[in-house]
């Protein structure tokens, strides 16, 4: 076998995240583990989930916790924060953290439920099942189905993490994928293009097996389709390429089709796909300008050149516009957000679970019930999945989406949650029997998170000694609760007032603040990072001062934009914009005029290896000095529905491996 070690000198990041760090290349890459702000608190220390209260009583079942303390809302309230606002934070999460939850050795999913009703114990006798149990029946039996999440076990100290399918970075993962075979498959290798609909011609089929009245001579020719979604104004998403797959996607009509990104779940709803078209679209207009300027440049490098823009936009707006909204000032200065760059080789950037299972989760108590899209108020539950919503009236669906999100509310970050969530959506197959929060809540103990208090502590805060101690809502908690050190993570962190400017509570503030921190300073290839990025002084401030408003202004037909796009506008500090006043037109000029792209050497210096193989799982045990029997460890985790995985990369100068 021969690897070989990450290059230094690699000019662009890798799409898997694989040697960001040269000493630890698997940190933050594609399936690289969670990490942990404070220890498990696993029932057994090591895999099993939070099961027993303080007192040696059951906790409270999730599904309890959802009926009793949380409140559902049909109709949203006005706040300061656009719609916008939340559905980048599902976009960023979603370019950040996907974990998945295991499946039957034959890969299909888990039924917990199954005929007869619930057996809560599953779970803690190790098995993938951890059903959820209803007290007030909604469903069938009171029981909900909630399956565990795929874990890597360590060898030695048999302690099991949750997986991430996604790089950790803020890095377009949702624009690009994370491994190179879902980037290429999004790729038109045509000008550093992405998708084949994104070209200025009509778009492929829906449906790309069709091959009625036209003739492909290479693999890159594709189909026409007209009379549906039209030319390049519209051009969005490609469809899945096997049409059959469903997953999370409703279709409504003959016509609409399951879009296909970077992170699979684009088609959640019709905010998020919006978001995933705006990059698109902006990595289409910046591919264009950058050719026109090198039409010298092959398809590689224009493609890689873009990509890097775009990956910085995308931190810019979330470190300038999207956090100090969320977390507020003060800790965005406490935890460092606001220092200047410089990288730090020794943090260590994956994603907290409690930042996975919980915090982050924040999100889901802000999605507003109604969606403004066009002349129509959409309620969630109907919209929910469903790309048919963008795909209406050629591909306008898109621009109305756009509006609606400057227009609707974020809603507050509390125990209250918008009605699809809670009542409209239990039966379906996302859902499985639930309300979103119970899953949260059920999740953080798969997890082995501790409990809410333990992270106060950990974030400096005191804990909570009584239900009186707390704020009105974490009052209400003792209605399930038996003791104050039994709270959820995410039940306690959503009781929380929010900070000043912020929207979530103090507790949430700091592990959000904590991991940003890390996803800053812990990315080589940050974008002020000069030796890295490549980007000049010039082309940084003009990255700094781009506005999301602009990007949205370049890539939906809008009129009128609020200066931050986040914030609903007023007379004073944010006021209306016209999209067509802009003293450069694009204005994304200013970003690429300076840049002089160079011919990478070697864009891919490393080897990524998969598992299955006696040889590599050998090496994992050897490197980790394990000394039992590797092959019938790995045989018996992957009947229990875990993988093991490992990327293996030998450096050729020294022979050190690493995994
Ligand atoms: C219509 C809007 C949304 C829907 C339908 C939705 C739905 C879901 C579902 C079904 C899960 C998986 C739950 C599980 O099995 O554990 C999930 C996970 C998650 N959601 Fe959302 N979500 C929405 C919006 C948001 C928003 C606005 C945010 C953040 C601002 C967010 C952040 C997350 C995070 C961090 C996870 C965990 C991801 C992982 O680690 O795998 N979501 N969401
Ligand atoms: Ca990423």
């Amino acid at each position: 076998m021969t690897f070989r070690s990450c290059n230094a000198a690699m000019r662009y990041r890798t799409i898997d995240g694989t040697c960001n760090n040269l000493h630890k290349p698997r940190d933050g890459s594609f399936k690289d583990t969670l990490l942990r702000l404070v220890p498990n608190a696993y029932e057994d220390g090591k895999s099993l989930p939070r099961f027993n209260g303080f007192d040696g009583y059951l906790l409270p079942s999730a599904g309890e916790i959802s009926q009793k303390v949380l409140t559902n809302v049909s109709e949203p309230a006005l706040t300061s924060l656009t719609n916008l606002h939340q559905v980048f934070g599902q976009f960023l999460a979603h370019d950040i953290v996907l974990t998945k939850t295991m499946k039957t050795s034959s890969g299909g999913n888990y039924k917990c439920c199954k005929d007869t009703g619930i057996d809560e114990t599953l779970g803690l006798r190790g098995e993938p099942c951890y059903p959820i149990k209803w007290p007030n029946p909604v469903g069938d039996h009171g029981c909900g189905n909630f399956v565990r999440t795929v874990g890597e076990i360590d060898c030695k100290s048999h302690i099991r993490e949750p997986i991430n399918f996604l790089t950790a970075f803020v890095d377009g993962s949702g624009v690009y994928g994370s491994t190179k075979d879902e980037s290429h498959s999004l790729r038109s290798f045509v000008g550093g293009k992405l998708t084949k609909s994104a070209h200025d011609l009509l778009p492929a089929r829906g449906n790309p097996h069709d091959k009625s009245n036209c003739i492909l001579f290479t693999e890159n020719d594709f189909c026409f389709d007209a009379g549906k979604l039209t030319i390049s104004a519209h051009a969005l998403l490609p469809a899945r390429s096997n049409p059959d797959d469903k997953s999370n996607c409703i279709l409504f009509t003959d016509n609409d089709f399951c879009f296909d990104a970077g992170d699979k779940r684009v088609n959640e709803v019709s905010g998020l796909t919006a978001l995933h078209i705006v990059f698109m679209r902006y990595h289409n207009l910046i591919a264009q300008q950058l050719s026109t300027m090198n039409p010298s440049l092959d398809d590689e490098i224009l493609f890689q050149e873009t990509r890097r823009i775009i990956v910085a936009i995308i931190q810019k707006i979330t470190y300038h516009e999207y956090l100090p909204l969320l977390i507020g000032p003060a800790a965005m200065s406490q935890y460092g957000l606001t220092e200047p760059y410089s990288y730090n080789p020794n943090i260590s950037p994956g994603i907290f679970s409690s930042f996975s299972a919980a915090a982050f989760r924040y999100g889901h108590s802000s999605v507003p019930n109604k969606w403004t899209n066009g002349n129509s108020r959409l309620p969630l539950g109907v919209m929910f999945q469903r790309p048919y919503y963008i795909q209406i009236a050629n591909g306008t669906g898109y621009d109305h989406t756009m509006k609606g999100m400057l227009i609707d509310s974020s809603q507050e970050v509390d125990l209250e949650f918008n009605k699809a969530f809670q009542v409209d959506l239990f039966n379906t197959d996302a859902f499985a029997g639930n309300t979103l929060a119970a899953i949260n809540i059920q999740r953080g103990r798969d997890f082995g998170l501790p409990s809410y208090n333990t992270f106060r502590e950990a974030c400096g805060l005191p804990r909570l000694n009584s239900f009186d101690n707390g704020s009105a809502q974490f009052n209400r908690l003792q209605m399930v609760y038996s003791h104050v050190d039994d709270v959820d993570l995410y039940i306690g962190g959503l009781s929380e007032d929010p900070v000043t400017d912020g929207i979530v509570g103090p507790t949430f503030a700091c592990i959000i603040g904590q991991q940003f921190n890390n996803l800053k300073f812990g990315d080589r290839f940050w974008f002020e990072n000069a030796q890295s990025s490549g980007f000049s002084q010039g082309q940084m401030n003009a990255i700094r001062n781009l506005t999301f408003s602009r990007v949205i202004c370049d890539t939906a037909k809008i009129e009128r934009i609020p200066t931050f796009a986040f914030l609903h506008e007023n007379n004073s500090t944010n006021i209306l914009v016209e999209c067509s006043d802009n003293t450069e037109t694009p204005p994304s000029m200013n970003i690429i005029r300076k840049l002089e792209p160079q011919k990478e050497d070697e864009t891919m210096s490393y080897k990524f290896l998969r598992a299955t193989d006696f040889e590599y799982v050998k090496l994992y045990f050897l490197y980790h000095q394990c000394y039992y029997s590797s092959v019938d460890v790995h045989k018996s985790q992957q009947n229990k529905g875990f993988i093991i995985h490992f990327l293996i990369i030998e450096d050729e100068a020294t022979s050190k491996v690493y995994i």
